[in-house]
């Protein structure tokens, strides 16, 4: 019989298939075929003259993390040398010698009848296999890949995306038992031929799901530092080529001095990057970052510079150039991106010769002109043309201009201009903030995919971890492929990572879960990188964190009253949650907890629009009106009626006192908020500034930068957190006050780290504002015991409306606590009244771990994450009537306050 290939198998187009490689094996011999053959097995019958014999050649050199590309003889050959050195358990490709194969007949391996036979629980092999549906034709084709399961006397067949293709019990032990390489079998109706055995690592960890994935062929950085190829360029600047002699390398000379003291020299790239990417035989020369540079540069952002040169260099994982720098907010990323791109420019490896022509820096509309200051400061103006674009710099511009070439520009208007983009080759693409490209359905992935730039770089201060699907759509993005097609990595990863954190979990689906969450994060390790705030604290102030409960006014309690008891909130409790009234009694909740007017106002707009949207926000407001005095006047709100804001007023009282140099950042998510909170600046005579959604772009760099100049005589930043936290250096202020709460604690988090960032020179003092025993400390239990639970779910976008509610939960969040200083203070289980310092025990010593879904293994310290209940404990904390309160910010406000939690962090460095 003929023997055609499996799909994979077949020569042509090994991209559209991955193809499954036994880890190991041997050439079976025909006989050896036959004679293994179970002679109480049913023989299928094989018709043909030509009896062929599969012949398998192990290349213990072909191995490796090269998924299929459009490989070349010279990819091959490149594999063979990396895997020599790089691939310690290699696995072995099989190749098909089709022509000569002959086989023996598949077997049908029957089913077991009775219970006679004892099932051992413990015994389970794994094959690697090719299948097709049963038939007696003579000309097999094989329908693909697969992995075959053997579990006592059940098997399960999975194709390479994981997926069940197969499943079968009762067979008869003794039959299942004799499978073995080379044998063909009947089992639940398919045809398989049992390619070669995977061990059971191989199947647990995944790897045997797809060609060579986790294996390693990785150079690490030292590795491809020291295995720099030797021959025939043992002379680093030896001209041998044509174009040496024609004077192509007049520089191939490092551009720095690799030898200078504390000069920053990238990996050499070892043999085998050359064999591929130096067809030329250019000298090997030192990439050497400009001393310039390398003075500023904290020790992480050296070898973050590192990193991402390996990365795009294709020296981590071969033949891919893409990377994920997600280190944490304020770590530096752009002044590790300008470094790279300053380098990659100017330098390479090969020659000297510059490795990349233009950059391409895609970022929120907001940060263009950050990109432009960053290069400014780093760069000065004459050693790069940076081309940011704006109002009056068109793209046009810069495709027409040789001069220029770095473009940044925003992703909405890549997504307008991308036909011009399009015309300009890029080097080197880097996109800021590029947690946004999570998914990849939007139009600006696509966009940015359709530039066919290779070496692709993400920034994101946003962990990228905690949602496996996001997760995926980031790395396909970088290095396209790399993990798959989506089915195979929902089968393969994502599905049983999954499954083995709920609580249901069985000990082997945890097991293996566990096994793939460390497998993906090996795999994608090798090309993300995230640092934590800890790196950069020694050269931070310190930075004192107070969560303050303040106590609502009477209107507020008295307005809150009447909300609990509206029909709107007596449906939610009955779980009657269709046309979700639960987010309009929240929405209604939050506004009475910022000021009631911001409540009033609500209700005045539902009565002048003529349709009232829905009976239930009908009901809500409907007996509001009346607890307002009759001639109630938004517009001239009284202060007292806040609780918060009372004690926001104290607060930027006593600051401008004590400190009047300092300045504030005043926080909210709200505009209507924003609104107010500026009326207030305008009442007590503070100069203010102001950026929210409706800041144009063109001018928000413009208002930080005249706001963190030392001679800017503003006092206040307002800034609504949602529309313009993102990437922001706010270090002209030093005290930023939260003045509401987010659901989602990424957004307080992002606001908080635009202040405590390198370059602030002032200790930081940072203020949340919660109204006592309201909602508003029911949203932040909410965050901090999330955390204690399943990690977080940083994740900017994710608001109410994506936060599923059970009635239980509504009750709790529908309740008053009037007459509790703080609840979360109750719920803390702590044995102290408030009345004296709590444990005070700095939360330094209580490193946060976060737990992201991929597995312990990279829990790492983190002061950027929330807080968990019990971490929270650690904190100073004492209620508002202690007598003796040491902070004077605190002791003017402490009036109004019932409860304060304080932590002070770096509190040492101000003597380092
Ligand atoms: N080595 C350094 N020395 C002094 N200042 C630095 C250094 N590196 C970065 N900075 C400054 O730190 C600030 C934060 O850097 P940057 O904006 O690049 O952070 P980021 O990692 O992009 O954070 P985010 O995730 O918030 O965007 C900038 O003002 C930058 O100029
Ligand atoms: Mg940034």
């Amino acid at each position: 019989m003929r023997r055609s290939a499996a799909p994979s198998q077949l020569q042509g187009n090994p991209l559209k298939k991955l193809k499954f490689v036994p880890p190991a094996r041997s050439n079976p011999s025909p006989d050896e075929g036959i004679t293994k053959m179970s002679p109480d097995v049913k023989l299928i019958e094989v018709v043909g003259s030509q009896n062929t014999f599969l012949q398998v050649k192990s290349n213990p050199r072909i191995c490796s993390l090269n998924l299929p590309t459009e490989g070349s003889a010279r990819e091959i050959n490149h594999e063979c040398n990396y895997s020599e050195k790089h691939c310690s358990e290699a696995s072995v490709t099989a190749t098909l010698d089709l022509p000569h194969t002959v086989h023996p007949a598949p077997k049908e391996i029957t089913v077991s009848k009775g219970q006679e036979e004892e099932e051992p629980d413990s015994l389970v092999k794994y094959f690697s296999v090719v299948w097709c549906k049963a038939s007696k034709k003579k000309h097999k084709k094989w329908e693909g890949d697969a992995v075959l399961i053997v579990k006592g006397k059940s098997f399960t067949l999975k194709d390479l995306e994981g997926k069940d293709i197969g499943r079968g019990m009762a067979y008869k032990l003794k039959e299942l038992e004799k499978i073995e390489e080379g044998h063909r079998v009947m089992i639940g109706g398919k045809e398989v031929e049992i390619m070669g055995i995977i061990s059971p690592d191989d199947f647990s960890s995944g790897r045997c799901f797809q060609l060579g994935i986790g294996s390693p062929a990785i150079s690490s950085s030292s590795q491809a530092a020291k295995k720099c190829f030797s021959n025939p360029f043992k002379s680093v600047c030896k001209p041998s080529s044509k174009e040496n002699r024609l004077g192509g390398f007049q520089d191939c000379k490092p551009r720095h001095d690799p030898h200078a003291p504390n000069s920053l020299v990238m990996s050499r790239p070892d043999n085998n990057h050359q064999w591929t990417f130096n067809k030329k035989g250019f000298p090997v020369v030192d990439v050497v970052i400009d001393p310039h540079l390398v003075y500023h540069l904290r020790p992480h952002q050296k070898e973050g510079i590192m990193f991402l040169y390996e990365c795009v260099m294709g020296m981590r994982v071969n033949g891919r150039c893409g990377a994920i720098l997600a280190d944490e907010m304020g770590l530096g990323k752009t002044l590790q991106c300008i470094s790279l791109i300053w380098t990659l420019q100017c330098q390479g490896p090969y020659g000297g010769k510059p490795v990349v022509k233009k950059t391409l820096i895609v970022t929120p509309g907001s940060l263009v002109n950050n990109w432009r200051k960053e290069f400014q400061k780093w760069l000065g103006s004459e050693r790069i043309k940076i081309f940011p674009v704006d109002q009056d710099h068109k793209v046009e511009e810069f495709t027409r201009s040789p001069f220029y070439s770095v473009l940044i520009i925003s992703y909405e208007m890549l997504l307008r201009s991308l036909d011009q983009i399009k015309n300009v080759k890029f080097g080197l693409l880097i996109c800021d903030e590029g947690h946004r490209l999570k998914n990849s359905a939007i139009k600006t992935t696509a966009a940015l995919i359709s530039l066919s730039c290779e070496k692709r770089v993400i920034l994101t201060g946003t962990p990228v971890q905690n949602d496996l699907q996001e997760f995926f759509a980031l790395i396909d993005f970088v290095n396209p492929g790399i993990l798959g097609s989506l089915s195979f990595y929902r089968k393969v990863y994502e599905e049983p990572i999954i499954i083995s954190r709920q609580p249901s979990a069985s000990e082997e689906e945890k097991k293996l879960g566990e096994k793939r969450a460390v497998e993906l994060t090996c795999l994608t390790g090798l090309f993300i990188l995230r640092r934590t705030q800890e790196v950069i604290n020694k050269y931070l102030p310190p930075k004192i964190e107070n969560v303050v409960f303040c106590r609502p006014g009477a209107l507020q309690i008295e307005l809150y009253r009447k909300l609990l008891n509206s029909q709107a909130v007596r449906f939610c409790l009955q779980g009657l949650l269709g046309n979700s009234p639960h987010l309009i009694c929240i929405g209604a909740l939050k506004k009475l907890c910022n000021h009631p007017c911001l409540l009033f106002n609500s209700i005045k707009e539902k009565e002048c629009s003529s349709t009232w949207d829905g009976k239930e926000e009908k009901s809500l407001y409907e007996a509001l009106v009346d607890v307002f005095p009759a001639d109630y006047n938004p517009l001239m709100f009284s202060e007292e009626e806040s609780g918060k804001l009372q004690v926001l007023l104290k607060l930027l009282a006593v600051i401008h006192e004590l400190r009047p140099t300092e300045k504030v950042v005043l926080v909210s998510n709200y505009t209507q908020t924003l609104d107010i909170l500026q009326e207030v600046c305008k009442r007590h005579g503070y100069t203010y500034t102001r950026l929210d959604g409706q800041t144009p772009v063109s001018q928000r760099q413009q208002i930080v930068d005249s706001f963190n100049s030392k001679y800017s005589s503003d006092f206040i930043f307002l800034l609504s957190s949602k529309a313009g936290g993102v990437g922001l250096n706010l270090i002209g202020g030093s005290h930023l006050i939260l003045y509401d709460i987010d659901w989602n604690p990424a957004t307080d988090i992002q606001a908080m780290s635009r202040v405590w960032r390198d370059g602030q020179k002032n200790p930081v003092h940072i203020y949340r504002l919660l109204t006592t025993g309201t909602i508003e400390e029911k949203i932040y239990q909410r965050q901090i015991s999330k955390q204690d639970l399943s990690g977080a779910v940083v994740d900017l976008t994710r608001t109410s409306e994506h936060i599923q509610f059970s009635v239980e939960e509504l009750k709790n969040l529908f309740t008053l606590h009037e007459s509790s200083h703080c609840v979360t203070h109750d719920l803390l289980d702590c044995e102290c009244t408030g009345d004296q310092d709590g444990t005070g025990d700095s939360l330094e010593k209580f490193p946060v771990s976060r737990n992201c879904q991929l597995g312990a293994h990279h829990q790492k310290c983190n002061s950027l994450k929330p807080l968990s209940m019990s971490q929270l404990k650690q904190w100073k904390h004492f209620s508002g009537d202690h007598l003796n309160l040491t902070d004077p910010f605190l002791e003017r406000i402490r009036e109004n306050v019932s409860f304060f939690f304080q932590n002070i962090t770096n509190q040492s460095t101000a003597i380092i």
